[in-house]
């Protein structure tokens, strides 16, 4: 654990993703096993549909196993764009094996703007949620956008189950949550 919710949140963001990228291998590779194994044995998984998750980038936990995982067992997968209408949200579109991909200002991959591949937020039953450190109250703090705290305001009026992905070395005693902040329902970590 952490102990630097002290500091300004820039600096625990700064903080973190470096430890997060500096994990070594072994380390690394032991924890996205333990994850995946608790993704196959996740009973909301086993009973979703339509699934939102990531493409990784900066040293998060590789979510391309799960992925693969996903479409094996028939799920439709979507990933995260940034709105180009509503700079400031998200939208979902549909993620399949042959699915252009093409990196974003933030160097993150993501499928090309598809108006015909767009799923309704309230259609999602389950959204990997990414983020770069977390508490035992599973508050969060994010890349700083803001887009999953905006997007997962009304997560249970929507009936969605959130679930954050994590190594244990993103734990911080404490996140100074602001008013907006969301609490996840489970952060599964390894
Ligand atoms: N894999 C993944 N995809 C994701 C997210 C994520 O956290 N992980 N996002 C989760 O929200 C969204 C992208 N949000 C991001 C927000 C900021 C930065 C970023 O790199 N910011 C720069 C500073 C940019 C600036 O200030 O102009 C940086 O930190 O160096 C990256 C992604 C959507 N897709
Ligand atoms: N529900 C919301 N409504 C309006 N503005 C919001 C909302 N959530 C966050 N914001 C704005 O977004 C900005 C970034 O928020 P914050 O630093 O908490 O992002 P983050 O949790 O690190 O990022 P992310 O959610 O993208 O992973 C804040 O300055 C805040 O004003």
């Amino acid at each position: 654990m952490q102990s630097i919710s002290h500091l300004p949140t820039q600096q625990i963001r700064n903080i973190i993703r470096k430890i997060r990228r500096n994990l070594p291998i072994e380390q690394r590779l032991q924890a996205e096993q333990t994850i995946y194994l608790q993704v196959q044995q996740h009973t909301k998984i086993q009973l979703a549909h339509n699934i939102a998750i990531f493409l990784s980038f900066d040293g998060e936990v590789n979510t391309q196993p799960i992925i693969e995982y996903l479409w094996q067992q028939g799920k439709s997968v979507f990933l995260p764009l940034i709105d180009p209408v509503k700079p400031n949200h998200l939208i979902f579109i549909a993620y399949e094996q042959d699915t252009p991909l093409i990196a974003n200002q933030f160097d993150i991959f993501e499928p090309i703007y598809d108006a015909n591949k767009i799923i309704p937020y309230q259609s999602l039953d389950v959204i990997f949620t990414p983020l770069v450190a977390f508490d035992d109250r599973n508050y969060r703090i994010g890349m700083g956008g803001g887009y999953y705290d905006r997007l997962l305001q009304n997560y249970q009026q929507e009936n969605i189950y959130p679930i954050g992905l994590a190594f244990k070395c993103q734990q911080i005693d404490h996140v100074m949550n602001q008013a907006w902040d969301i609490q996840l329902p489970e952060i599964i970590k390894g």
